[in-house]
């Protein structure tokens, strides 16, 4: 596992002021975010708060337009996720592919457009259950991956990749440790021929679905996982605690 594991919450479509408590009370664990990088993506009408009660923590978004502003009734920019305290922003989540119909080449757009105002990214790809059973995980990735990531300059310094088999959001279900581990490094390589070596090797690859205290170890521990990004279990303070505890412990072990 990375130097420094990252450990995100996406709080999806979850949250109402009363659960800034949980925001509270995960940034409260001070000692273990000295070995554990955490953040929380909230959804934007918890944003500022978030920020302004969880000092330690990251504090980001779940998506942004990639317009700099205009007539989008309903969206939001990340200019304006900048203004309201957002570090960083997830683009390219399947179920904003999969809700919206988002494409690859929209999900670029929404990378350079956060890069552009100064946040850093997390881009999501994932193949569907369909394509793992017809072999086709490992290059439906990569042809994600080729499209989605951003190539402004420096654009590799500011970008973290995670990787979310779509079956695995939400199910309870996870690929095996063997599986995790062949597709960071197919992911690696892509990073390394699009970015290039250096470049490359230093963008943080994530491992998200259904990771919860129980299983974190074992996933944690596949070849090139820097750290986790966490739905369902990241909603209360107690539960993602625990993933962040377990990610602290292989740090000490
Ligand atoms: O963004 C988070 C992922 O979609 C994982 O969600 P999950 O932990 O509820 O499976």
């Amino acid at each position: 596992m990375a130097v420094r594991p990252y450990i995100v919450g996406n709080w999806k479509m979850h949250g109402t002021r009363s659960m800034l408590s949980e925001a509270r009370a995960i940034d409260r664990a001070a000692e273990r975010l000295i070995k554990v990088e955490v953040a929380l993506a909230p959804p934007f009408t918890l944003i500022h708060a978030t920020r302004k009660e969880a000092g330690l923590i990251g504090v980001g978004a779940q998506d942004c337009h990639a317009a700099e502003g205009g007539a989008h009734t309903g969206d939001i920019s990340a200019a304006m996720l900048k203004d309201a305290g957002a570090g960083f922003v997830i683009v390219g989540h399947s179920e904003r592919r999969a809700d919206h119909g988002e494409k690859d080449a929209d999900v670029k757009a929404k990378a350079e457009s956060a890069l552009a105002v100064g946040l850093s990214v997390i881009v999501c790809v994932g193949e569907t259950e369909e394509q793992r059973d017809a072999g086709k995980a490992e290059s439906v990735v990569a042809r994600q991956l080729k499209g989605s990531l951003p190539t402004a300059d420096g654009a590799a310094d500011k970008v973290t990749v995670a990787y979310e088999p779509v079956w695995a959001i939400g199910t309870g279900r996870t690929p095996t440790t063997d599986d995790v581990s062949a597709m960071h490094r197919a992911i690696r390589k892509v990073l390394k021929d699009f970015y290039g070596d250096e470049a490359g090797a230093k963008v943080r690859i994530l491992y998200g679905g259904s990771v919860k205290a129980e299983n974190a170890a074992e996933l944690l521990a596949a070849d090139d996982v820097g750290g986790a990004l966490v739905g369902g279990a990241s909603l209360t303070a107690e539960s993602f605690l625990g993933i962040i505890a377990v990610a602290a412990e292989m740090q000490e072990g």
